[in-house]
């Protein structure tokens, strides 16, 4: 019979890397759906480098099933692999070949690339198309990176973004070339520092600290696991703590709401939170509560909270 797992484009069980004593990637599970723009979200180190590496082959696992557009890596096929588009974390040495030779050397590895200069203009290289790759700037190989890539049209692309290297201009147009290879039907895999980025791209996302999968989901169902449905903050009002008893939220440290000498209340029942804060703020002889805003929590809140708690644990 066949199941849905049958199609899955990166299905995972179990993934662990070990470095002597040190679990790099710990017992990691990952489903990545067909079509779907799926984010790995970490700190520096919790392993998300090492857990693209060993999908697309690159790196060896030390336990766990994995199965990548329905083969193993370790068989790692010359097929299998034209149907992936790696972007890794560092950029590539392309000796003195011009932007434009690189980019047809890397087209002649596939049956159906896409055509050189529309990729280079893809990737906004076209004024530089004649340069040498060694007098591009970083964020200009980078770039390169991204052509070099997904040349050969994959099914299935890793796009392992280091935490810097473009410009906003450039990651909004890698933004471009992702839609462009949803809308062909591929499956994404990005890793990223940037929750805006996630958040704007993503369908799905995962967050990865110490090795392991803290949670997985949409970025509302992350939102969920994360614990509560708004976020309240207020500024200058002496005596919240006492006001908010815990099963109506809980007070956090948040940096961006310390920076502004404020408190942040995590709560699934705002209205409630308001309404005590509002009597707190009669009390004081407040007209308005000072800096009163409810929102949705966002990617980045959720993000904080899950490695708070991790952090804590450990
Ligand atoms: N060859 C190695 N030997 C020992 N430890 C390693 C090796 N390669 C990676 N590690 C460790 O494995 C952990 C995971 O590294 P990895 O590069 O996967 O993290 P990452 O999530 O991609 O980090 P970043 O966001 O900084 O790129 C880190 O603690 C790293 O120091």
């Amino acid at each position: 019979m066949t199941t849905i797992t049958d199609h899955l484009p990166i299905d995972v069980q179990g993934l662990r890397k070990t470095y002597g004593d040190f679990a790099a990637v710990d017992h990691l599970d990952l489903q990545v759906r067909p079509g779907e723009v799926f984010a790995l979200l970490g700190p520096n180190g919790a392993g998300k480098t090492t857990t693209v590496d060993m999908l697309c082959g690159v790196q060896r696992r030390t336990g766990g099933t994995v199965s990548v557009l329905g083969e193993d890596p370790h068989h790692d096929s010359r097929q299998w692999r034209n149907r992936l588009g790696v972007v890794p974390q560092n950029t590539g040495d392309y000796l003195n070949l011009t932007v434009r030779e690189v980019v047809e050397m890397f087209a002649t590895f596939y049956s159906d690339p896409i055509p050189t200069d529309e990729l280079i203009s893809m990737v906004g290289l076209t004024a530089k198309a004649g340069a040498k790759t060694n007098a591009l700037s970083g964020g200009q190989k980078r770039r390169l990176d991204v052509a070099v890539g997904v040349v050969g049209k994959p099914e299935l692309i890793f796009l392992d973004a280091p935490p810097t290297g473009l410009d906003p201009q450039a990651r909004r147009e890698a933004w471009d070339l992702v839609d462009y290879f949803r809308e062909l039907g591929a499956t994404t895999v990005l890793t990223t520092h940037y929750l805006d980025e996630a958040e704007t791209l993503a369908d799905r996302a995962g967050v990865i600290a110490a090795g392991r999968m803290l949670a997985i989901g949409t970025i509302d169902e992350l939102g969920r696991t994360a614990g509560y449905s708004a976020n309240v903050t207020v500024t200058d009002l002496e005596g919240v703590a006492g006001v908010i008893p815990s099963d109506l939220g809980v007070l956090e440290p948040d940096a961006r709401a310390d920076r502004r000498g404020g408190v942040l209340i995590g709560t699934d029942q705002p209205t409630a939170v308001v309404e005590r804060l509002t009597r707190l703020a009669r009390e004081q002889g407040f007209g308005e509560i000072p800096g009163l805003t409810v929102s949705r929590p966002t990617l980045e809140d959720t993000y904080l909270r899950l490695i708070q708690r991790e952090d804590a644990q450990r």
